[in-house]
């Protein structure tokens, strides 16, 4: 018997970052969006821990027991005293060290498809405690949604949203880590007093409202690591700037980056800015896609 968990990717409506706490991280006001770009991860019992990926940049993605797929399995064994013998397989979709969180979501699959397939039967609660140990996003994967994420972006609060929202994600050429753009964030800011990070108001009702126009008001200037990701990766100012010009109602950074998102009206608009943005030659891919997007939901194999 084999389990397989859809997990959706992220962008961040609103990313408020605060000065680097004495833990390294930097406490949040993170507006979580999931958006309709997947990855699958299938649990199939084995002798052994294994990982296995297929789809674009898998070359890109460690298969040893650094895969946070593998460290949710791991983490779920340990804590209910069974063997971690499972192969895992992960079908990505979702733009490897992009900014939307990939890893994250084959964390949050793993660990649902694992305690599917064990029939561990972990609460909600425990599950949310072990993807939060695994990294800051990955709460998030499990949940989907809309959520505002605060500390380092590990505690949500969920949040509704009145309509549906279109995107088009454009992938750039290469990526960028997430650690090194939040260092960055600490050099541009090292002689500033970082205020501390509060979600808007504004956003939130317009979210609420599913107003895609109150919501591109809102998001130039809302993603504090754009700056960061900017400077880092300063070719990517080309592809905000041929999104906007191909009549996208907002164009940002996807979080840390480098996928830069494209807010746009409906499902026509999000065909002609992905068209033009990939003639443009100024991204590698461009995908369409809707928000919000359900959290990480069991698509085949038996509920324990
Ligand atoms: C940029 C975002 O994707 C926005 O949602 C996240 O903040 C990043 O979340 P993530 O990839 O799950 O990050 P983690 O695996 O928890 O942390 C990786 C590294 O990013 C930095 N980090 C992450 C989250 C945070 N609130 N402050 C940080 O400074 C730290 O250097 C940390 O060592
Ligand atoms: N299952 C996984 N999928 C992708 N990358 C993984 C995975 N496990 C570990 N990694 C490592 O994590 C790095 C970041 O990958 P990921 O796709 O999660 O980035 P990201 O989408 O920018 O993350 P975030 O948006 O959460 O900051 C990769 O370069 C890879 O080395």
């Amino acid at each position: 018997m084999s389990v397989t968990v859809r997990v959706p990717a992220k962008v961040n409506v609103q990313l408020a970052v605060g000065g680097p706490r004495p833990d390294g991280f930097h406490d949040l006001a993170n507006v979580f969006l999931a958006v309709g770009l997947y990855d699958e991860v299938t649990a199939t019992p084995a002798d052994e821990l294994t990982v296995t990926c297929e789809g674009p940049g898998a070359d890109q993605v460690p298969l040893d027991r650094t895969n946070l797929a593998a460290r949710a399995a791991l983490a779920l064994a340990e804590r209910h005293g069974v063997e971690p013998a499972v192969h895992l397989h992960i079908a990505k979709d979702i733009p490897v060290a992009g900014g939307m969180a990939g890893g994250s979501a084959d964390a949050a699959g793993a660990l649902l498809a694992c305690d599917t397939l064990w029939g561990t039967d972990a609460s909600r609660e425990e599950l949310l405690d072990i993807c939060a140990e695994l990294g800051s996003d990955v709460p998030f994967s499990l949940v989907g949604g809309a959520a505002l994420g605060t500390g380092r972006g590990e505690q949500l609060r969920p949040l509704d949203v009145g309509g549906t929202f279109h995107w088009v994600f454009a992938v750039a050429d290469g990526g960028l880590s997430t650690p090194a753009v939040y260092r960055e964030f600490d050099r541009l800011h090292a002689h500033d007093a970082v205020p501390e990070p509060v979600a808007s108001q504004v956003l939130l009702d317009a979210l609420a409202k599913g107003d895609a126009d109150a919501l591109a008001a809102f998001l130039p200037g809302s993603n504090g690591l754009q700056p960061a990701a900017l400077s880092l990766f300063p070719k990517l100012a080309d592809t905000l700037t041929e999104g906007r010009a191909a009549g996208a109602l907002a164009a940002l950074v996807s979080g840390s980056g480098p996928t830069t998102a494209f807010l746009v009206r409906d499902a026509d608009a999000a065909r002609n800015v992905a068209e033009r943005l990939l003639a443009s030659g100024t991204c590698r891919a461009a995908r369409a896609a809707v928000s919000p997007a359900p959290g990480a939901t069991v698509v085949r194999g038996a509920q324990a």
